[in-house]
């Protein structure tokens, strides 16, 4: 079978790359002829685990193929995955301009019958306005060519995406007729042995489900931040009450880990643009209001503990951030809680020394000279008051504090041990732990 991805960022590249690994003839079609030409070198916009093993292999025996153009791309092809960016309009709403660009250029190059499938995550009715953009093009040129409109949101999640792909927890997919449905069930039947289903469904409900399962997950995690607020007032600790909650299976323990914000390219956005669906419809999402709030205040915890702890005092302070990507395993800055807190600590006076394993290149773009970047971690450290742990790397789990002067340590991400860091001298916060004004009233 042969597939053509148009759009070559995180999921177009993943989708490509994994049914071209599992025997799928696919090309690979951009409008950014660099990247494209890029890629042709086997040189990788995005990092990602394990990504660029399969792109290469894969363009190399001739399964992959890269081009800008889908005129030349799309003879031959049974199916059209459209994955391109649907960004935030001003109103938060889906821009859904991309989409429909790809949607009129596959009717006006498709040659034969094909499955048109949304990959990008998008609102509800967008199917209806891809089928019209089609039929409009079609028209436009006089043909008559069989084809569907169905609608398979992505899953993946960045820093593992290659392995979301392959092994997906499941995939859905909305048709409305039984032709697309033995289509995409072919297509999917590889990644399907290791016994996960493939839900289908009415369009209308996958569009939702993909809107659904962000907004559930990003709730879980603002309302692990509400809890950690609390409990630092309350003198408990959150790592404590997350085990305690996350042990009863109706819970779990995934998605609980409070931070200093969810970030990424999808959780924001796609709560925005599910609030704004409801208005749409005159329905307010209360919960997914709250969500966001919850959120926007939780960039900004850990500027108010740095402020706190120096008397507000951050003219001539040092602070140095480790890590800048919003998670591990990426160099995706998009909605990084690091951009606010950098902002913050420089409105503030502070002098800000950075370092992340991969995405200082990225980061750079945003945040130009205003920091000091820095070849590590201990390099970061180096003559800084203070220590920001950002984004839980790996690398940064086992540092040798014996190297590092600064006396204060915050911890974003609840990774370190504060009975360790104490004998260390270190004073510790952490995301709703026990905070050091606290522990020291406990100890007397
Ligand atoms: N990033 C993720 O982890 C993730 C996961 C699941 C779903 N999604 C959704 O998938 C969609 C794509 O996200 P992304 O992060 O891969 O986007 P991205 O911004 O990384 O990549 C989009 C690509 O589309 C290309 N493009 C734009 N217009 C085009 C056109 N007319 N023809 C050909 N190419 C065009 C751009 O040049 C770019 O390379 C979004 O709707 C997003 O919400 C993203
Ligand atoms: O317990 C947790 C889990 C995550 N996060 C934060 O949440 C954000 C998003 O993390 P994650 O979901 O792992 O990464 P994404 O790549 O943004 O993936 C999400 O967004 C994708 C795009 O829609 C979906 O496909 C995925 O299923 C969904 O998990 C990051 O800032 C994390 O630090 C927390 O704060 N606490």
């Amino acid at each position: 079978m042969k597939v053509v991805v148009v759009g070559t960022g995180y999921v177009g590249l993943v989708t490509g790359a994994c049914l071209a690994e599992v025997g799928t003839e696919v090309v690979c079609v951009d409008v950014d002829a660099a990247k494209i030409g890029r890629l042709e070198q086997g040189i990788l916009p995005i990092y990602e685990p394990g990504l660029e093993e399969i792109v290469v292999r894969n363009h190399r025996n001739g399964r992959l193929k890269f081009s800008t153009s889908l005129e030349f791309s799309i003879p031959g092809a049974s199916v059209a995955f459209i994955a391109v960016g649907t960004p935030p309009g001003e109103d938060g709403s889906a821009d859904l301009r991309y989409v429909l660009q790809v949607a009129k250029e596959i009717g006006t190059h498709m040659t034969g019958p094909l499955v048109i499938v949304t990959k990008s995550t998008v609102p509800v009715g967008t199917a209806v306005k891809v089928n019209r953009a089609v039929k409009e093009a079609l028209q436009a040129r006089g043909a008559q060519l069989d084809y569907d409109v169905a609608s398979n949101p992505e899953f993946l999640k960045e820093g593992a995406a290659v392995a979301d792909f392959m092994k997906p927890d499941r995939i859905v997919v909305g048709v409305n007729n039984e032709r697309a449905a033995k289509v995409l069930e072919s297509l999917y039947a590889p990644f399907l042995l290791n016994g996960h289903p493939i839900l289908f469904m009415d369009v209308a409900s996958a569009e939702m489900t993909k809107y659904a399962a962000n907004a559930m997950l990003a709730t879980k995690i603002s309302f692990m931040n509400d809890i950690a607020g609390l409990c630092e007032l309350v003198g408990a600790d959150v790592n404590k009450v997350r085990k305690g909650i996350g042990s009863d299976p109706r819970i779990g323990h995934r998605f609980i880990y409070p931070g200093i914000g969810y970030g990424g390219s999808c959780f924001p956005k796609d709560v925005k643009a599910l609030i704004r669906t409801g208005l749409e419809y005159d329905r307010r999402l209360r919960i997914l209001e709250a969500v966001e709030a919850v959120n926007d205040d939780q960039k900004k915890v850990m500027f108010d503990k740095i402020f706190r702890h120096f008397d507000g005092q951050l003219k001539n302070k040092t602070i140095a951030l480790w890590g800048l990507s919003f998670k591990p395993n990426t160099d995706d800055m998009r909605e990084a809680p690091s951009l606010v807190l950098v902002d913050s600590l420089l409105e503030a006076g502070a002098s800000v020394r950075v370092f992340d394993p991969v995405a200082m290149v990225e980061a750079r773009k945003t945040l130009g000279d205003h920091v000091i970047w820095c070849s590590d971690l201990y390099h970061a450290a180096e003559g800084a008051d203070a220590v920001a742990l950002v984004t839980e790397w790996n690398e940064f789990r086992l540092p040798d504090w014996q190297r590092i002067s600064a006396r204060v340590l915050f911890d974003g991400r609840n990774i370190y041990d504060d009975v360790q860091l104490h004998k260390n001298g270190i004073t510790y916060y952490g995301i709703g732990t026990i905070q050091p004004t606290l522990q020291k009233m406990i100890t007397i």
